[in-house]
């Protein structure tokens, strides 16, 4: 089943078409990246879901039901922690989270024993400390903990690491591989080895529509361009390899460093071949030829070029 389903959303701000017919789905119980450069349109998006913002046209469901603009009734199916969440400092994590519960409406006994849990899970619990003197890593961790208080069925994270340094960025990818199963995670990025850890599932947004979309294996394989890097032990030999004639339809999509060259490729074999002709052509010979997978890096930087 699909948690949130997402189809032909347009929103445009004036005569700034930001989302332009936008349509996705995320499957129950995935990690789901959705990823863009910034002021792709991500904010914008999530903002819609939770009814925050009118789109222009299109229609959103969550579990099953229509979000309307300005009315909340899905949200209560929706954890939501934004990118810049905001805490009253004087407070300690327990008597934030027991605020945020009594708010929502919940037992006081259920605040209790869900809050002790979600400080656990955040690794907050032995940090009985005043919120003001957080880093921004343990805000966001006990942002994410005050998201989870209602148990919701779709988790939305907006950005959640980018501001943070690669130990605080570990700690909320550790934090959302966790709930996984419990709740489907959706967080926006732009910081794609961070997508690479921990998603199964990714949008990809460029320009206001989808530039890519499927689990992330599936992108990888549709999207497939190798790279073969051969790499010399000089830079002479470099450039009398690249005068070589079998290379003459490759070097429209290659990245040459000072000893080596990486040929991006839709057809490896084709390629290997031509390469192995120049080594013969100008008996030159590499210290190093390699295969490279395709990197979630690589599939981006070729759809927003
Ligand atoms: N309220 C608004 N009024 C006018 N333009 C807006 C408004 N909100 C967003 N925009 C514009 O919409 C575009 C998308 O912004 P959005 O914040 O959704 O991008 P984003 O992908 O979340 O980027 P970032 O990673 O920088 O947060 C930007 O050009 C932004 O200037």
């Amino acid at each position: 089943m699909d948690i949130l389903n997402i189809e032909h959303l347009s929103k445009s701000f004036g005569t700034n078409n930001v989302i332009d017919d936008l349509s996705f789905s995320v499957p129950e119980n995935s990690i789901f990246g959705f990823i863009g450069q910034n002021g792709a349109g991500k904010t914008t998006t999530m903002k819609m879901v939770l009814g925050l913002l009118k789109a222009t046209s299109g229609k959103i469901n969550v579990c099953g039901e229509q979000v309307t603009y300005g009315q909340n009734k899905t949200n209560k199916y929706i954890g939501y922690l934004p990118d810049v969440p905001e805490f009253y400092g004087y407070m300690k994590p327990f008597e934030y989270l027991k605020l945020c519960g009594e708010i929502t409406g919940l037992s006081e006994n259920k605040i209790k024993s869900r809050s002790e849990e979600l400080l656990v899970l955040v690794g907050l619990n032995k940090f009985n400390k005043r919120i003001g003197g957080f880093s921004r890593g343990m805000k966001q961790r006990l942002g994410i903990a005050q998201a989870l208080l209602n148990e919701p069925r779709l988790l939305i994270c907006d950005e959640p690491t980018s501001a943070l340094d690669p130990v605080g960025r570990k700690e909320i990818l550790d934090i959302l591989h966790k709930v996984k199963g419990k709740t489907t995670v959706l967080f926006s990025t732009h910081i794609l080895s961070d997508v690479e850890r921990i998603c199964d599932n990714i949008a990809v947004l460029h320009g206001g529509k989808l530039a890519l979309c499927g689990t992330l294996s599936e992108v990888k394989s549709q999207h497939k361009q190798d790279g073969l890097l051969v790499e010399f032990a000089s830079q002479v030999d470099k450039q009398q390899f690249m005068t070589s004639h079998s290379l003459a339809s490759l070097m429209t999509n290659v990245e040459v460093t000072n000893t080596s060259i990486i040929f991006h490729t839709h057809d490896i074999e084709k390629t290997e071949m031509a390469v192995i002709s120049a080594f013969t052509e100008t008996k030159i010979l590499p210290i190093r030829l390699e295969v490279l997978e395709p990197t979630l890096e690589s599939l981006f930087m070729e759809v927003v070029k």
